[in-house]
C-alpha cells in the first residue's frame, strides 16, 4: 500500500516537473532564445517585463489616445490608433522587437524589408503566430487565414477556384438584390421618422452579412442572421476586452470570457456543420448551387482529388473564415468611403456622372464595373487611409536570410503594421493624410515610393483570397447609394476608428441622407 503511495507520488512528481520544464521552456528559454538572436542582428526595441512583456505600456498609451480624441476629422490616425507603435518607430525606426507577454514580436512598417521577405518566402513556408492561432481559434479555427504548411497548399487550392471571376459573375444579382432592400428600408426610415439622420455602419455591416450569407452558403436571411450574431458576439468577446494576450496562463485572469468565446465556437461549428451536412446529402439531386459552399464542396468532392479534399471541421472552419473575413471588411471599406465622400461631397458629384455615363438607367451589369474608373480610385485612396484590416502577420518557419547582417530566426512573430505604411510621408509625400484620390489615376500603387508600402490585401502567396468579391461588392452598392441619396456628415459624428481586428468608427457613422 505504502509502495503505491509512494509511487503515485512520485509520478505526480515527475508530471508536476513535466509540466513545469514545458512552461519555462516555452514562456522563458523559447522567446528569450529568439529574442537574444534578434538583439545579436542589431535589433532592438522597448524594454519588456515578465510576464507582460510591452503588454501595460500598450495599454496605457491606448487609453491615453481614447480619452483624449476629439470631434475634428483627420486622417492623421495612426497615432491615435497604434500610440505605442506611432511612439516606438520614433524612438527604435521602422523594425524593432516589442512582446505580447513573453511572445517577442519582429514590429516591420519597412517596405524594403517587406520586399525581401516577400521574395525569400513563398506562402507555404509562412506560418501565422501560435499565440493568435490558438487565441482566435473559436473564429477561424483552422481556416485558411490561419493554415499552415502543406494544409494551406492544400486548402488554398480547393479554395482558389471558388472565387474566379465567372462565378463572381453569378453573385452579382443576389448583391444588387440584397443592397437595393437596404436603401428602401433607408427610405422608409427617414420617411416614417422625420429625421434624415441614419448611422449607416450597422445598416452596411448587416447588409454585408446578408450578402455572404447568400452568396457564400445559399443561407436564408434568418439562418444567416443567427450565424452574424453569434460571430459578432464573439468578436466582442474576443476583442473588446480587457484582455492579456500572449501572457502564460493570461486566460485563467478572465475565465468567464474564455468559456465564452469557446461555447460561441462551438455553436457557430455546430451551425455550419448542419448546413454542411444538409448540403451533403442534396448534393446530386437537383441543380447544383453555386454559392462559395457549393463550389468548395464540388472542388472537395472531385474524383482523384482525395489527396486534396477537405474534411467537415475544415469546410466548417472555412465557412467560418468567409463568413467574417468575407462581410466585416467589405462593410467598413464602404463606411470609410460613406464618411470620405459625405465631407468631399465634389467627389460625390464626380462619381455620381460617371455612374450616368457608364450605368445610366440599366440595370448594373459586372462587365460595366470596370468603367467606373474614378470609383476605382476612391476605393483605392479608401483603403490607403482606412485600411479595414490595419495589419498582416506571420511567423518564421525557418531563418530567414535578410541581408549579410540580418537572420530573422526561426519562430519569430512578425507584425506588419499595414496603417504605419499607408500614413508613411516618406513612401507618400506630405500630402500623405489627404483623401486624394487621384493619386491613383495612372498609378495601381498611388505614386507610393515603394510598391510594397501599399498592402491592404497583405502580400505574396497568402495575399487576400477575397479582394475580387470585395471589389465586386463595393462597386455594386456604392454605385446603388449614390444613384440614390447624397450626403453630408452629421455633426453627431465623432471621428474615432478603432480597432476590433478590423478598423471600425468606434461610435458608428451617422449620415444625413437626401433623396435623389
Ligand atoms: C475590403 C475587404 C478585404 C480586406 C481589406 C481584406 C484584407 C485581407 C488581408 C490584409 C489579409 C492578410 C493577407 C496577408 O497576410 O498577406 C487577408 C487574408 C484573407 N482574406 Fe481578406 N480582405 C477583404 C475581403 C475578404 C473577403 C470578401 C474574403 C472572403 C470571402 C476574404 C478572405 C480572406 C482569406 C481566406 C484570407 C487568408 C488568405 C491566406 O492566408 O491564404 N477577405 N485579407
Amino acid at each position: 500500500m505504502a509502495l503505491i503511495g509512494f509511487l503515485t507520488m512520485g509520478l505526480f512528481i515527475v508530471f508536476a516537473l513535466c509540466l513545469f520544464c514545458s512552461f519555462l521552456l516555452s514562456c522563458w528559454v523559447f522567446p528569450v532564445l529568439t529574442y537574444r538572436k534578434l538583439k545579436k542582428n542589431g535589433l532592438s526595441g522597448p524594454t519588456p517585463s515578465f510576464p507582460l512583456g510591452n503588454l501595460s505600456e500598450m495599454k496605457k498609451k491606448s487609453s491615453e489616445s481614447s480619452s483624449s480624441s476629439n470631434n475634428s476629422i483627420t486622417h492623421d490616425i495612426h497615432s491615435t490608433l497604434f500610440p505605442y507603435f506611432a511612439r516606438w518607430q520614433k524612438a527604435y525606426g521602422k523594425m524593432f522587437v516589442y512582446w505580447l507577454g513573453t511572445e517577442p514580436f519582429l514590429y516591420v512598417a519597412d517596405a524594403a524589408l517587406l520586399k525581401k521577405l516577400s521574395s525569400e518566402v513563398t506562402g507555404k513556408n509562412w506560418g501565422k503566430p501560435d499565440v493568435f492561432r490558438r487565441d482566435r481559434a473559436p473564429m477561424f479555427g483552422n481556416g485558411l487565414v490561419m493554415s499552415e504548411g502543406d494544409d494551406w497548399v492544400r486548402h488554398r487550392h480547393v479554395i482558389t477556384p471558388a472565387f474566379n471571376p465567372t462565378n463572381l459573375k453569378a453573385m452579382a444579382s443576389l448583391m444588387v438584390e440584397t443592397a437595393t432592400e437596404m436603401l428602401d428600408n433607408w427610405t422608409t426610415q427617414i420617411t416614417t421618422s422625420g429625421t434624415q439622420e441614419i448611422d449607416v455602419e450597422n445598416s452596411i455591416t448587416a447588409t454585408a452579412g446578408d450578402i455572404i450569407a447568400k452568396t457564400s452558403f445559399g443561407i436564408n436571411y434568418q439562418s444567416g442572421r443567427l450565424v452574424f450574431e453569434k460571430l459578432r458576439a464573439l468578436q466582442m468577446t474576443l476583442f473588446k476586452t480587457n484582455r492579456f494576450v500572449g501572457v502564460p496562463f493570461g486566460k485563467f485572469l478572465y475565465p468567464k470570457k474564455t468559456l465564452e468565446a469557446r461555447r460561441l465556437g462551438e455553436e457557430i461549428n455546430q451551425l455550419f456543420s448542419s448546413i454542411i451536412t444538409e448540403r451533403k446529402k442534396s448534393m446530386g439531386s437537383g441543380s447544383p448551387q453555386h454559392d462559395l459552399l457549393g463550389m468548395l464542396l464540388r472542388e472537395s468532392d472531385k474524383p482523384g482529388n482525395f489527396s486534396r479534399s477537405l474534411t467537415t471541421q475544415e469546410l466548417v472552419d472555412q465557412c467560418k473564415t468567409f463568413f467574417f473575413g468575407g462581410h466585416e471588411t467589405t462593410a467598413l471599406a464602404i463606411t470609410w468611403t460613406m464618411l470620405l465622400l459625405a465631407t468631399h461631397t465634389d467627389w460625390q458629384d464626380q462619381l455620381r456622372e460617371e455612374i450616368r455615363e457608364v450605368v445610366g438607367d440599366k440595370e448594373i451589369d459586372v462587365d460595366m464595373l470596370a468603367g467606373l474608373k474614378k470609383m476605382g480610385w476612391v476605393m483605392n485612396e479608401v483603403f490607403r487611409l482606412y485600411p479595414s484590416a490595419p495589419n498582416a502577420n506571420r511567423q518564421a518557419k525557418a531563418d530567414i536570410q535578410v541581408s549579410e547582417d540580418l537572420t530573422i530566426p526561426s519562430g519569430t512573430n512578425i507584425w506588419i503594421d499595414i496603417v504605419g505604411m499607408h500614413h508613411d510621408p516618406l513612401l507618400w509625400g506630405e500630402d500623405v493624410n489627404e483623401f486624394k484620390p487621384e493619386r491613383f489615376k495612372d498609378d495601381m500603387h498611388g505614386g507610393c515610393k515603394h510598391k510594397m508600402g501599399y498592402l491592404p490585401f497583405g502580400f505574396g502567396g497568402r495575399m487576400c483570397i477575397g479582394r475580387n468579391l470585395s471589389f465586386l461588392e463595393y462597386k455594386i452598392v456604392l454605385t446603388l447609394i449614390l444613384s440614390r441619396f447624397s450626403f453630408t456628415i452629421s455633426p453627431t459624428y465623432c471621428h474615432s476608428p478603432s480597432t476590433l481586428l478590423s478598423m471600425r468608427p468606434s461610435y458608428g457613422l451617422p449620415i444625413v441622407l437626401q433623396p435623389l
